[in-house]
């Protein structure tokens, strides 16, 4: 399987960044937000690492990555840690997603008042079904803030006058390849996938899959082993959604994805 990575600029910064520290770089954009927000200018390595809730060297090790070494003695300057962080993860531009199946998990999600915040809007809804079609749905903080669900038949119209960068599937399983498939012939290269099942991918498109499912079943290992490890309580060669939702497993690229139950 291959694996995403971003590009690092800057002087003595590596090229490749490892997928987990992408994975840890959203926690560490909130943290920052959140010392912003208390009128923080700089921070110290331990203070933001115990915010993101990683350890320090872990957080040291990430940062080089990025070309961000601190200064010793005085630690990270925070807006520019932010805008450094913010560049690589492509939050400094807003990216709209499209969610496709709004059952229980697809309204939950359009209902998440989160998105803005961390630049993503909803562009687009779209179900199969005639009793969802053509309801409208508010979507609070987003722009624009109602939007009318649309037909699965017309995705590929959709995703041509939406133009999300992203595509959610939230449908049952047995839908899943096939709306994947229409969304990747209608240009869509990012995928985030909820349903349980395995999906067929070309060259060039990176999925990612959340399963609550699988979360649960590792924290039921620990507890029938009764002997959870203290990194166990944030596993940090795993994304946190940070938002409540679990973590996603490691980017599929072009190949057939990680069976994840
Ligand atoms: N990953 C997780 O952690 C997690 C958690 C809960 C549910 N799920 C999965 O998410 C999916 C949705 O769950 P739910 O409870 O919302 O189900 P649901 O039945 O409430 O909703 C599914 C929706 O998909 C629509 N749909 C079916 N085929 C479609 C197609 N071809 N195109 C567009 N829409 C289509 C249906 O009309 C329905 O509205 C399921 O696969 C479920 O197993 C995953």
């Amino acid at each position: 399987m291959q694996h995403t990575g971003a590009t690092a600029t800057g002087p003595g910064a590596p090229r490749a960044i490892p997928d987990a520290t992408i994975a840890r770089l959203p926690l560490y954009l909130r943290a920052l937000a959140a010392l912003a927000e208390q009128g923080l200018h700089t921070v110290s390595s331990g203070e933001l690492a115990d915010a993101s809730g990683v350890n320090p060297a872990q957080l040291r090790k990430d940062l080089s990555h990025l070309g961000s070494y601190g200064t010793r003695g005085v630690g990270y300057d925070v807006a520019t840690l932010r805008t450094r962080i913010g560049a690589q993860i492509g939050s400094t531009q807003q990216w709209s997603v499209v969610i496709v199946g709004m059952g229980n998990l697809g309204s939950a999600l359009a209902s998440y008042s989160g998105y803005a915040a961390r630049g993503f809007r909803v562009a687009a809804l779209v179900d199969a079904s005639d009793a969802l079609i053509g309801q409208q749905v508010r979507l609070e903080g987003n722009d624009p803030d109602v939007l009318t669900i649309q037909g699965d038949a017309d995705l590929a119209d959709v995703v041509r006058a939406a133009q999300p960068a992203i595509g959610i599937i939230t449908t049952p399983a047995e839908a899943a390849q096939g709306v994947c498939d229409r969304m990747v012939a209608a240009g869509l290269t990012s995928i985030l996938n909820f349903a349980p099942t395995v999906l067929q991918i070309p060259e060039g498109v990176v999925v990612r899959a959340v399963d609550l499912g699988q979360e649960l079943q590792i924290l039921a290992y620990h507890q029938q082993h009764a002997q959870i490890p203290a990194d166990a309580v944030v596993d940090t060669d795993q994304a946190t959604s940070g938002n409540g939702l679990p973590a996603a497993a490691e980017p599929a690229t072009g190949s057939r994805e990680e069976v994840l139950q």
